[in-house]
């Protein structure tokens, strides 16, 4: 059931002309939390869901500590002796977690310059029953660096993914409320313990990628894939349901597309997170949260390396395709809006198959950017998603 008020408030929503704004709105949290400006929050919300998709979030209801922490703990892990960190690379971990250094990753069939490494909400151990179910392995247990280098690391980051994961679903409520549909209509997508992922990732700046192009460009020279030196990440949608960035470093690398095809600068601001609606949440939403292009550039030389916190908050994987109803006028709005929008051409990316749990998709999407996973443990999934990639170049 949708709210019948919400009807006028679509009316009052103006389409975005699709012109870039000099830069992307903010939208202060601490505004939800107080009764006589919550209304306001709310229809700004609502514009911004529809009309960019991506946008700052200031004041996060935690101690802004919890930033500088994070930070920390992710400046120490890079600094680890590079045996420490494959000790936890992500090739040993069937659950896409864990360490991948320069060219481990690959997005618009280019290889991605930087470092990272990824944990989850700590789940156990996943019971797969047949390879239909090998989709379920997105879910597992983390690989923590060694607590003799890095004694707080697990702490901290675990605090931090949960102090996220408790945003991510108030704020899910209150995109519930700016669109006017039932209490609890989104965040039943979620499980009680729902799994969240934090990419800790490092952008080394072009003068410090230097020493270490050789050997990457050497493993790529004979395959499909390319390694343009500028593309930190190459130009995609979040797949989950939403994201939210910490940038933790002063580069201003990240970039979102507007509806024209233009790139718009996103630098960082202090203590904000960037909220970025995720193609799950567009989906269930029919269209009306829409899931924004963005990549980030390689720093240039002497600007140093940039240092990224992302957050991004998953549903049940074991759940099927489908979304919640969602007022007439904000469906007529959505058409309005996407015949405006230049139709974007980023790398074959698997959509939901209505047939199969979401969590399918995912899977085929986490193997297509870490090959190097694919060829250890999923070796015939991998050649699957190399068949359907070539046709899609094809078409
Ligand atoms: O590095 C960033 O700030 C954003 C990274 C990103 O878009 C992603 O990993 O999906
Ligand atoms: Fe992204």
């Amino acid at each position: 059931m949708t709210n019948p008020d919400i009807t006028e408030k679509f009316s009052e929503l103006k389409v975005s002309s699709g012109e870039s704004p000099n830069s992307l709105p903010t939208l202060d949290l601490s505004k939800a939390l107080n009764p006589s400006t919550k209304g306001e929050f709310l229809d700004e919300l609502r514009d911004n869901l529809f009309n960019y998709g991506f946008f700052y979030l200031s004041n996060p209801p935690f101690d802004v500590q919890k930033f500088k922490d994070v930070k920390n703990e992710s400046l120490k892990f890079f600094d680890i002796p590079l045996e420490e960190k494959k000790k936890v690379a992500m090739v040993n971990s069937k659950h896409f977690l864990g360490y991948n250094g320069l060219g481990d990753e690959i997005t618009a069939a280019n290889v991605d310059w930087r470092e990272q490494v990824e944990f989850a909400t700590e789940l156990p151990e996943p019971v797969i029953n047949n390879d239909d179910e090998l989709y379920k392995n997105i879910e597992g247990p983390n690989l923590w660096p060694s607590e003799k280098h890095l004694p707080n690391f697990q702490p901290i980051v675990s605090d931090y993914i949960d102090e996220l994961s408790q945003l991510a679903r108030t704020f899910t409520h209150w995109v519930e409320e700016a669109l006017g549909v039932e209490y609890g209509a989104l965040t039943a997508f979620f499980k009680e313990i729902q799994q969240a992922k934090l990419k800790i990732i490092k952008y080394p700046d072009l003068d410090n990628l230097k020493d270490q192009v050789a050997d990457v460009e050497k493993e790529f020279k004979d395959t499909e894939y390319k390694t343009k030196l500028n593309q930190g990440v190459g130009e995609h949608r979040d797949n989950d349901f939403l994201t939210f960035i910490y940038q933790a470093s002063h580069h201003n690398s990240l970039q979102v597309k507007d509806f024209n095809g233009n790139w718009i600068d996103v630098p960082p601001k202090d203590n904000t997170l960037v909220f970025v609606v995720g193609m799950t949440l567009e989906f269930i939403t029919q269209g009306v949260a829409v899931s924004t292009v963005h990549r980030v550039l390689t720093p240039v030389p002497g600007e140093g390396d940039r240092l990224s916190i992302s957050f991004f908050q998953t549903i049940n994987i074991e759940s099927k395709k489908s979304s919640i109803e969602v007022a007439e006028k904000a469906k007529e709005l959505v058409k309005q809006r996407d015949a405006k929008r230049t139709k974007n051409k980023i790398g074959f990316q698997f959509q939901v198959d209505e047939t199969k749990p979401v969590g399918y998709s995912v899977f085929l999407n986490r193997i297509k950017s870490h090959p190097k996973v694919g060829e250890r443990h999923y070796p015939k999934v991998l050649k699957y998603i190399q068949e359907e990639v070539a046709k899609a170049q094809d078409v």
